[in-house]
């Protein structure tokens, strides 16, 4: 608003000083027209009075009546002329001066006059006296140097003027100055606020596009801590604690996809369950957290033995794991569980009240089938089952194989022997 105000101001001091200087010249040259006209008529008038004077004097001297014959004419034209001037100097310093004049003139006219009464009676001595006794003479001087004092005042009159109006037109040229100066301050006030607001705007625009960033930056780490949360739940939500292996919730989503997949590839598909000997008493004797550690150490000998791309070993609950094996044989999964049962062996995790022997054993069913039908998949996990109940109740330490495919024959291992025995 400030600037608006200093815009309107110099436009209105330009506005006002272009009209003043216009009403300046025109009021200088309507002075010149005026002064030219007062300096016409003043010459006028002298010229005037001068053939006033000369014919009546000549009339005189010549002794000739006739010659003022336009005496009339000339002094009326005088009058006129006189009028003429005192009107245009009116309320000038040199209307006083024309008032002297104009007094004079009457004061000649008046002497001529007489002249005139003795001219019309013949009386030319009379005359001669009244017209060049001597105050005539005397008072014609006077009006003549009159005249030219008027005709100086009206140059000093008019060179006052003129300085006026010069004087009159420096004031609007300082003013017009002036103006434009306010107007290239406030263009350089209003183009340095221009020039901050700029910036500032820059600068508000980059502080935006620097949170932006920031922000981008913030949410694209809680997006990659929450994607690592969530695979952490993920992980926790499928892992069983204590061992590492998946948990049963994992297991049965595994073991339904695997199932699945087997259908539709028409290939075999065996799992294997197994269950730590006498882990009560081995409990019982070495503590509960020993339990666990022996877990652990069955959890890291299922990982070793489990290496095939959809292979899954899990813990099935308590001390009993799972094993999916899809696409195995009932051979290859003998093989598997011939390996666990090896590798626990090989462990010689000690186990001194265990009536099947001094280390800790394993007792695994495995359940094979290589043609399925739907509704077998419980069969399957149930047959399993089976085969581990049987292979305790055989004496533990061994592995029970039943076949679906050949339901009747159950088959159990005696790895120490590596011989296989139908039941
Ligand atoms: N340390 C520990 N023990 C567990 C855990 N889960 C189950 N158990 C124990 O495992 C034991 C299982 O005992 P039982 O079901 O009687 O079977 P067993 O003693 O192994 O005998 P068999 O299976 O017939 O050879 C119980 O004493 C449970 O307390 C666990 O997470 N940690």
């Amino acid at each position: 608003m400030r600037f608006l105000k200093g815009i309107y101001l110099a436009v209105a001091i330009l506005l006002l000083t272009i009209g003043v200087g216009l009403y300046a010249d025109l009021r200088s040259e309507s002075m010149h027209v005026q002064h030219l006209r007062i300096q016409l008529g003043l010459e006028r008038m002298v010229r005037l009075n001068q053939s006033l004077t000369s014919s009546i004097t000549l009339a005189v001297v010549e002794k000739n009546s006739l010659r003022a014959a336009s005496y009339d004419t000339l002094q009326s034209e005088l009058e006129a002329t006189m009028q003429e001037v005192q009107a245009l100097t009116q309320g000038m310093t040199l209307a006083g001066e024309i008032l002297s004049l104009r007094d004079q003139q009457h004061g000649l006219r008046s002497f001529e006059k007489q002249a005139f009464e003795q001219i019309r009676a013949q009386r030319w001595d009379a005359a001669f006296q009244a017209l060049l006794g001597g105050d005539y003479v005397m008072m014609l001087k006077l009006y003549e140097i009159n005249s030219e004092s008027a005709v100086g005042a009206l140059s000093i009159e008019l060179a006052n003027s003129a300085q006026q109006q010069n004087q009159l037109r420096q004031a609007t040229l300082v003013l017009r100055l002036l103006a434009v100066v306010l107007l290239l301050w406030v263009g350089w006030r209003y183009s340095r606020r221009l020039q901050a607001e700029l910036a500032e705007q820059m600068r508000l625009q980059s502080e935006i596009s620097e949170s932006k960033n920031a922000l981008e930056a913030t949410v694209l780490q809680r997006t990659a801590e929450l994607q690592v949360a969530n695979q952490q739940l993920e992980t926790l939500s499928t892992t069983d604690a204590l061992t590492g292996l998946a948990n049963r919730r994992s297991f049965d989503t595994h073991w339904a996809e695997e199932w699945q997949r087997s259908l539709r590839q028409a290939t075999p598909l065996a799992v294997i369950m197994l269950d730590v000997d006498h882990f009560k008493a081995y409990n019982d004797h070495y503590g509960h957290p020993q339990g666990d550690a022996c877990l652990q150490r069955v959890g890291e000998i299922l990982r070793s033995c489990i290496r095939r791309a959809g292979e899954l070993a899990a813990r099935y609950g308590g001390e009993e794991f799972v094993v999916i094996l899809p696409g195995a044989t009932p051979q290859q999964a003998l093989e598997t569980a011939y390996s666990i049962l090896g590798a626990i062996r090989a462990a010689r995790i000690p186990h001194v009240d265990s009536p099947t022997a001094d280390i800790v054993t394993l007792s695994l069913g495995v359940a094979a089938a290589s043609l399925h039908a739907t509704g077998q998949r419980e069969q399957l996990l149930n047959t399993a089952d089976l085969a581990l109940y049987q292979a305790k109740h055989q004496g533990r330490n061994r592995v029970v194989l039943i076949d679906l495919d050949e339901p009747d024959t159950a088959v159990a291992i005696d790895p120490q022997n590596a011989q296989v025995s139908a039941k």
